[in-house]
């Protein structure tokens, strides 16, 4: 950890961003500078004036993003090894959720009507709900990244202070385990991995292959995954040149999780187009917003308020513009004082989606964070 430097945050120990991948993982040292304006960070990017960009995009990039200029960014072609004597996660334990089961069920229920409705714009909205999780003792974000990195199989964790978005943030990090690629790019070279379409792992081999094989055919989940690929293929072709979008999905799994996933990939049309700037440009997606995507986000905020920077996004660009940016999901908000936790989950509504389902979804999505804090959720009512 780094004596911070930066704008307000002299003397304050500040996490470094941390963000482990399987091919690639980076981790920042020191603070040059903080920003909390994405289209700022880009533009000094551009110019050449700050040499890399760590850090999140909220949800709502109209509200304040959490990125620092780091003194040093390392990067490692390979997962992030972490510390040494990692100490353990303190006692936890689930206190509230927000908002209960049944309001949840509620909202869906209400997002129904409009979705069933023909002559309402809104095909698919993405509704999320928190589980408060209450830590015996402070949780130091590295040592929960950690922890988060070696329960995945493929390695994947972040973890970003947020305290750059301002006095509301100041101290809080924002750490988790995404296995969704929002944008990556190196060189002309653009990639990006958008989930959608969710069902519960099961502990049994057979049961587990019939749930996997049940969600590749599964009509309303190949909807849902439908308008997803459909909206980046239309704002990433604003951007990219030959497209390489496959016919359908494939099957992608998460410890806790089966979904279906599509790899995409293309050639940036001007390279000037930084890692940062197809973030931008893309999020959010209606893997974490809807169809259309302001009908959506209104929806959102109308039933969930702000959402903060669960369903933003993470990542880091460089002054080659070179980055990659994960959808800020699997995820918790570290209160200052580290002794709770708001973690998120949500799922895509589509016209067949049944509201019992939905609740169930967002139980097995808090699993990867649940796990990683010793914490379990009061199982969820049956009925709404
Ligand atoms: C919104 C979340 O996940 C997103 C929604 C999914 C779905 O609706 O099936 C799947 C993966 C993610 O794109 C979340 O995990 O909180």
């Amino acid at each position: 950890m780094d004596q911070a430097k930066g704008n307000g945050q002299a003397q304050r120990r500040v996490t470094p961003f941390i963000l482990s991948r399987p091919h690639l993982s980076v981790q920042s040292q020191g603070v040059r500078d903080t920003l909390d304006d994405p289209h700022e960070a880009a533009r000094r990017l551009r110019e050449g004036t700050v040499p890399a960009v760590v850090g999140a995009l909220p949800f709502d990039t109209a509200n304040p993003s959490a990125l620092t200029v780091p003194v040093d960014l390392y990067r490692q072609r390979r997962v992030w090894q972490g510390y040494p004597k990692p100490s353990p996660i303190p006692a936890c334990t689930v206190s509230d959720s927000l908002p209960s089961p049944a309001r949840h069920v509620e909202a869906v229920e209400t997002a129904l009507k409009r979705l069933r409705a023909p002559d309402d714009p809104l095909t698919k909205v993405v509704l999320a709900r928190s589980l408060l999780v209450r830590a015996e003792a402070p949780i130091l974000p590295t040592m929960l990244v950690q922890r988060l990195v070696s329960d995945d199989a493929g390695n994947n964790g972040f973890c970003v202070d947020l305290s750059p978005a301002g006095a509301d943030y100041r101290g809080r990090t924002l750490v988790g385990s995404s296995p969704e690629v929002l944008v990556r790019r190196s060189g002309r070279h653009v990639t990006c991995f958008p989930l959608a379409g969710t069902a519960k792992r099961e502990s049994s081999v057979d049961q587990d292959a019939a749930v996997a094989a049940r969600l590749a055919l599964s009509v309303k989940d190949l909807a849902e995954h439908a308008i997803v690929v459909e909206g980046l293929k239309s704002s990433l072709g604003e951007l990219c040149d030959e497209l390489d979008v496959p016919e359908a999905p494939s099957l992608v799994q998460t410890p806790a999780l089966w979904h279906l996933g599509t790899p995409i990939s293309g050639t940036l049309r001007d390279e000037r187009t930084s890692a940062l700037d197809l973030a931008l440009a893309i999020h959010p997606t209606a893997a974490v917003c809807g169809s259309p995507r302001a009908e959506a986000a209104k929806a959102i905020a109308q039933i969930e308020g702000d959402r903060g920077f669960y369903a933003g996004a993470i990542g880091w660009c460089d002054g080659n513009g070179d980055g990659e940016w994960m959808v800020a999901i699997r995820c918790g908000e570290i209160a200052a004082d580290g002794l709770s936790v708001r973690v998120y989950a949500g799922g895509g509504i589509v016209a067949q989606s049944d509201p019992l389902a939905e609740l169930a979804e967002t139980s097995a999505k808090f699993a990867t964070m649940l796990t990683a804090l010793g914490a379990v959720e009061q199982p969820v009512p049956r009925t709404g």
